[in-house]
């Protein structure tokens, strides 16, 4: 009622009409960054956006669909100016979510834009217009099918990607290649089982040739060995998302918290000469080549005496079972020069099934005469995994151990842009798992029952659909959009 009155008292008839049409749920929020900044984007999406639109422009006339318009943005109750920006109108369904929306681009001072929100707020009084909540905006287009899960992932990814590699990746999901990917193959599926069906049903009548039930195991087959194989990627869509972890290892004092500084730029674990120094887990992350790693250095691996020290050491020990990749870090001037001798002493450092690993040959400034036998073994390879000498104090090195990151990097998470898409959370290969098992059960069901063998396929297409959110996406979105922000 207040708002009715205060609108009414502002002027035109137009806003009072406003007031009586029956508005659904409107949604607006801060969709740019938070904090004093040049522009700050305000977006609104459902029916009130035309209101809302005509109410803080003060007209009501509203700007051509998709161009932006320079405005005076004031509030609607005392008619008083907030700003002068740009404003865009979207009518649905040519909109993000679908619905319609609008967007005020302001100066991002933090009075203009919270003057701004008031005002919407103020129309909030109407029924209808509210804060967002985080993700609303890409749930709302979810509901209108203008994205599928996989995609509203990817974007999701998109604005959390902090390196050009997860970037890529992210950004062919959001457009839809991995979700095109499951379609495809849920549209494979569709088809088998329609001539599988057909042969059931019609197969007494002679009506159907016996090749289409062999055309059928053979596509069903093919389908099986094809998201087998997209399973078995290596899990390199995720490491790329998440980060490959990679942990620094090696025996005390040989420089492994030197190392970690060294490669994020600043002292953020203790370095001194007394063995034992690191105890907790150091962590940082860092952009190698534009792929990203979660870099841990770890306490030294020894039979330690001291409680605390065992504790590090059990700690480090865990780290490496779960790491991607290992740093593992020995002192240049201690090792045999021999790739025999040098291949074993690394061996005792790591766990039997270790991942990938580096071997850092640390304080190569100490090496008598240049070190040049040690060289020439980390020149060969063989028998050692990569391997090179570096200086922590010097820098020696430095940049061949960044080009072996960046290739080993580049192996486990392959390049986003080549082949077929990545899948790139653990959701999806759960889901996939699921979809073989039943393509696996269609095989053995197939020679005995045709109507179960049916019920197979039916099954493997459900989990395909979970997916991309064709079949009960309610149970994860939450989840899914649980880390999207607010105004996204
Ligand atoms: N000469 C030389 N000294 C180094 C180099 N890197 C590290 N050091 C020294 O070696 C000592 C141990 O370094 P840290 O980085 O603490 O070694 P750490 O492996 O983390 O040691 P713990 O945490 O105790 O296992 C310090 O005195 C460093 O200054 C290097 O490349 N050359
Ligand atoms: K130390
Ligand atoms: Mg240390």
């Amino acid at each position: 009622m207040a708002l009715r009155r205060a609108l009414s008292a502002a002027g035109p008839r137009w806003a009072q009409r406003l007031c009586s049409a029956a508005w659904g749920d409107t949604i607006f929020a801060v969709s740019s960054g938070h904090g004093r900044c040049g522009v700050a984007v305000i977006r609104t999406s459902g029916p009130g956006s035309r209101g809302a639109l005509q109410s803080l422009t003060g007209r009501p006339e509203l700007p051509p669909p998709r161009v932006l318009a320079l405005r005076r943005i004031r509030d609607p109750t005392t008619a008083e100016p907030l700003d002068r920006g740009l404003v865009v109108w979207f009518p649905g369904p040519q909109s993000f979510t679908g619905e319609d929306c609008a967007e005020l681009h302001l100066h991002g001072g933090p009075a203009v834009v919270s003057g701004v929100l008031r005002a919407l707020g103020l129309a909030g009084g109407l029924p209808g217009l509210r804060p967002a909540e985080p993700g609303e905006f890409t749930r709302r287009a979810f509901r209108r099918g203008k994205l599928d899960l996989t995609a509203a992932e990817g974007l999701g990814d998109l604005i959390r990607a902090e390196t050009e590699a997860q970037r890529r990746q992210a950004l062919r999901q959001m457009e839809g290649e991995l979700g095109r990917l499951y379609q495809r193959w849920s549209e494979t599926l569709t088809q088998a089982l329609a001539h599988l069906e057909a042969y059931i049903d019609f197969s007494e009548d002679d009506n159907v040739e016996e090749e289409v039930l062999s055309q059928v195991d053979a596509t069903v087959w093919a389908l099986e060995q094809e998201i087998g194989s997209h399973l078995q990627d290596g899990r390199r869509g995720e490491l790329l998302r998440g980060g490959v972890r990679a942990v620094i290892a090696g025996p005390p004092n040989v420089g492994k918290s030197s190392l970690l500084n060294l490669l994020c730029q600043r002292p953020a674990a203790i370095v001194s000469p007394v063995a034992g120094t690191t105890r907790d887990v150091v962590e940082v992350a860092l952009n190698i080549s534009g792929y990203p790693l979660v870099l841990s250095d770890t306490a030294g691996l020894r039979d330690a005496t001291d409680p605390v020290e065992q504790e590090g050491v059990s700690r480090a020990r865990d780290r490496l079972r779960q790491a991607d990749l290992v740093l593992a870090v020995l002192d240049a001037a201690a090792v045999p020069a021999e790739p025999a001798a040098l291949g074993a002493a690394l061996g005792s450092l790591l766990p039997p099934a270790a991942p990938p690993c580096i071997l850092v040959l640390n304080k190569a400034d100490l090496l008598q005469g240049g070190g040049g036998t040690l060289r020439d073994a980390c020149a060969r390879g063989d028998p050692l995994p990569p391997a090179t000498l570096l200086s922590c104090r010097t820098g020696e090195g430095l940049d061949h151990l960044l080009a072996l990151l960046a290739r080993q990097l580049a192996q486990l998470c392959g390049d986003p842009l080549a082949g077929s898409p990545s899948l790139t959370q653990s959701r999806h290969s759960l889901h996939l798992g699921d979809c073989v098992a039943a393509l696996a059960r269609y095989d053995r069901e197939r020679r005995r029952d045709l109507g179960l063998a049916a019920e197979r396929l039916r099954l493997a297409r459900r989990h395909l659909g979970r997916i991309t959110g064709h079949v009960g996406a309610e149970d994860v979105l939450d989840i899914i959009f649980r880390d999207f922000c607010v105004g996204k």
